[in-house]
């Protein structure tokens, strides 16, 4: 008996649960956007054996329908589906959706899904946007922002702009890990900037798209627009889906993100978002495209990282020193030999001679080198501060360090207590010309040394 279609509030006929689609069958569907609706399918055919445990092999469908459309419409989806294919294929990455395969439905019966463009990606397991609505305590949101870092520094890197990051598109994946997602609106770029249909979702759209010229290739795009919507989302995040700017519609809201980029409102953060990511917050809705140049995805990545390994050692549940692992490996290894590095607690304070700050109060008494109260030394003070960057020596509050010259320019670190600075001083390591760097916000001495060649 063939089944009663099943359609959208909108009317829209969806695919009914068992039709089979390339090697998959469809379950139900998961989602719906302004282009696609995503079905949960498993594979038609299980190669298990008779009794075996089951296992979750469900993947998501993306139906993009063509038929009916105008001719401009059904150009619009196919050139949607060759972005996500081509960003795919090109710049595939563990924070992005992996897509799995493509297909053309084929559905004689359902004249308004035949012919439909179907991308076969992973399930997730849930949306951001799912998640906001059940609360995301500060250490999840963490990392879910350093997870969206991730994955915009890497489409970045790759010549991408996202375009139309929201927290519907940000996916969490069934190990918990970020993958973002719906590439249907990505712009690959041709040097600095490339360019747009005047697409994409109002509240996170920044403000000088609003006044950018329509050319003949559309709207001027570039990496900083993701940055501005990073911002809205980081609010969203740690205010409860809340949005930064106010009004009961998307479009008081833009008028009120213009409002304040016209310098006639200011930035009103919500008091419940935590002071460093307040500021991160507002470095991302910086006002105009040169303001937020200088906070690429990567370098707010190295302030989330080296802001969680100050944050590690405060609470202490396992989740936590798991995730720690990496870095607490390096102190193992190094603290049997870093006490006779340095003589412990010289206060000469000599030019040149400078002494470690931690501005953890619960490590600034201990005299036990507790490898929780251990700080890492940079290899290169203008990559990310992250675990590839540091060198296997610790160091401890109160060790003093000799530095022989200084770098005004590297890159910002953000302290415990939001001090920020972008001065690093290059200090000496044992061992035939063994250099590392101290970030300036983890010492109070301030000698001046020489510029660094
Ligand atoms: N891989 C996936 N796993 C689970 N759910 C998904 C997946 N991809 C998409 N979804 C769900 O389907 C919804 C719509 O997907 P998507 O945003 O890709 O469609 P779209 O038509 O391109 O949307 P938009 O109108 O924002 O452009 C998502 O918000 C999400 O809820």
């Amino acid at each position: 008996m063939p089944h009663a279609p099943a359609f959208h509030g909108d009317g829209e006929e969806l695919l009914p649960a068992g039709h089979r689609v390339g090697e998959w069958t469809v379950v139900e569907p998961i989602g719906e956007g302004g282009w696609a609706t995503v079905y949960a399918a498993r594979r038609a055919t299980r190669s298990e054996p008779e009794g075996a445990p089951e296992v979750d092999d469900t993947v998501a469908l993306k139906v993009l329908p063509t038929a009916g459309l105008a001719p401009r419409q059904a150009r619009n989806v196919a050139e949607t589906a060759r972005r996500e294919i081509e960003l795919a294929r090109t710049a595939p990455h563990p924070r992005l959706v992996p897509l799995l395969d493509t297909l053309t439905l084929t559905a004689p019966d359902r004249p308004a899904l035949d012919g439909a463009i179907v991308l076969v990606m992973e399930r997730a397991r849930c949306t951001l946007r799912d998640l906001l609505a059940t609360g995301v305590d500060e250490d999840r949101g963490g990392r879910i922002i350093a997870g969206i870092c991730e994955g915009l520094a890497h489409l970045h890197r790759s010549g991408w702009v996202h375009t139309d990051l929201k927290p519907e598109n940000v996916l969490i994946g069934r190990d918990g890990e970020v993958r973002l997602s719906d590439f249907g609106l990505a712009i690959e770029l041709t040097g600095t900037h490339g360019h747009c249909a005047p697409m994409g979702t109002p509240d996170y759209l920044p403000p000088e798209r609003w006044k950018e010229p329509l050319g003949e290739h559309g709207v001027k795009i570039r990496a900083t627009a993701d940055i501005w919507a990073l911002g809205i989302v980081v609010h969203e995040v740690f205010a409860a889906g809340v949005p930064p700017f106010p009004g009961a519609t998307p479009t008081a809201r833009s008028a009120a993100a213009q409002q304040y980029a016209e310098g006639r409102a200011a930035l009103r953060l919500a008091p419940d978002v935590p002071p460093f990511w307040r500021a991160l917050a507002a470095d991302c809705l910086a006002p105009t495209h040169a303001a937020r140049a200088p906070h690429t995805a990567e370098s707010l990545l190295a302030r989330i990282r080296a802001h969680q390994a100050g944050r590690r050692p405060r609470r202490r549940s396992r989740a936590r020193v798991r995730a720690g692992l990496l870095a607490l490996a390096a102190c193992a290894a190094a603290t049997a030999t870093v006490s006779a590095l340095w003589p412990h607690s010289d206060r000469t304070g000599h030019a040149g001679r400078i002494r470690v700050f931690n501005a953890e109060r619960s490590c600034q008494d201990r005299t036990d080198r507790d490898p929780g109260c251990s700080l890492g030394l940079a290899i290169d003070p203008r990559r990310p501060y992250t675990a590839e960057n540091v060198v296997p020596t610790r160091v401890w509050h109160d060790d003093t360090l000799d530095a022989d010259c200084q770098l005004a320019t590297g890159l910002p670190i953000i302290d415990e207590e939001d001090r920020t600075s972008t001065l690093w001083y290059r200090v000496r390591l044992p061992g035939p010309a063994a250099t590392a760097w101290l970030p300036a916000v983890r010492t109070k001495d301030r000698p001046t040394l020489a510029d660094c060649p």
